[in-house]
């Protein structure tokens, strides 16, 4: 269990993280989200101890990171894949680590092996690739079976294959009871991943939410194209539905599902030439929430 409760962190006159709160339960995993700059890494170095908060709690079980006698027995994170000392090898870093939180030197071999990174535990940390140093950095984190995991933007820079992996990693971690929290400024990699989204923009809370709520409560409609299109809004409209156009010239009908509007399109003789809902583009949502809270943005606004 995570809480973050009242949690402000400033650096001189930058406020990274403005009076936040939200929990991270166990047995699921929890998307981060929120753009460049919102607080994400600050919020994650607070919990871990490397950043003292300005007011207010980071808590991990209940407990500040700093009073924790086996932090990593409790807690494990990966917020930088590049923080390995480059000429240790694989498994001398994880033995090194091991060794000076008190957990027992088979572990090593364990973590190395889920991460699937058996085969290369002798090699140089410096030699690996970006995609096996995260691989490392995640058994880094594994090593004493902490039952909260919490990553930083771990899928930046990886291949497909590699994202895949990581997703599915991230669900059998939750599976397991953990309680996971996963930093990312793209909602396209949560959709596939979260259960849970706390979405944040400038330091505060945007939404604390599910995914499926999110996408619920941003219903895009259903794109529909006629060559009667006018009369066929009239038809939608007396019906309750709200019609609006799209740049294509096709008709974007919120408030009727699929089976209401052909139906009403049958009933008027009216043709129909397409029916598709429009889905509901998770990004899109979380664009409209964080839209303000963007730091930069593409053209200068
Ligand atoms: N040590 C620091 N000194 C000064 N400002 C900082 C420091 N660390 C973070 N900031 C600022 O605090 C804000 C939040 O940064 P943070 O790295 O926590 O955001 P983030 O959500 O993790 O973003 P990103 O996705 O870019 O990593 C930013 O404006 C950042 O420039």
């Amino acid at each position: 269990m995570i809480e973050v409760r009242e949690l402000t962190k400033r650096h001189g006159a930058t406020v990274a993280v403005d009076g936040l709160s939200f929990q991270v339960r166990p047995g699921l995993v929890t998307g981060f989200l929120g753009p460049n700059g919102a607080g994400k890494s600050t919020t994650m170095r607070v919990l871990l101890g490397l950043d003292a908060p300005t007011s207010g709690q980071a808590l991990v079980n209940g407990r500040r990171y700093a009073t924790m006698r086996h932090p990593l027995r409790e807690v494990g994170a990966l917020l930088d894949a590049n923080a390995v000392h480059g000429g240790r090898s694989a498994y001398d870093h994880l033995r090194c680590l091991a060794r000076s939180n008190g957990i027992g030197v088979s572990r090593v071999a364990d973590v190395l092996e889920r991460v699937g990174l058996a085969g290369a535990a002798r090699r140089r940390a410096g030699d690996l690739s970006l995609g096996m140093r995260q691989r490392l950095g995640i058994a880094a984190a594994l090593l004493g079976d902490p039952g909260v995991l919490m990553f930083d933007e771990p899928v930046n820079g990886l291949d497909p294959e590699g994202v895949r992996w990581i997703r599915h990693l991230m669900r059998s971690l939750a599976a397991e009871g953990r309680t996971v929290l996963l930093s990312s400024h793209l909602m396209s990699e949560m959709e596939l991943t979260a259960d849970r989204l706390v979405i944040i923009g400038r330091g505060r809370l945007v939404a604390e939410t599910t995914v499926g709520d999110l996408a619920a409560r941003h219903d895009l409609g259903v794109l529909v194209r006629s060559p009667r299109a006018a009369e066929l809004t009239g038809v939608l409209e007396a019906a309750g539905a709200t019609v609006g156009t799209e740049p294509g010239g096709g008709l974007v009908v919120r408030g009727l599902d699929i089976a209401e509007i052909g139906d009403l399109a049958a009933g008027g003789g009216l043709a129909v030439h397409e029916v598709t809902p429009r889905g509901v583009s998770l990004e899109e949502a979380y664009m409209e929430l964080t839209g303000d809270s963007a730091e930069y943005r593409a053209g200068g606004r």
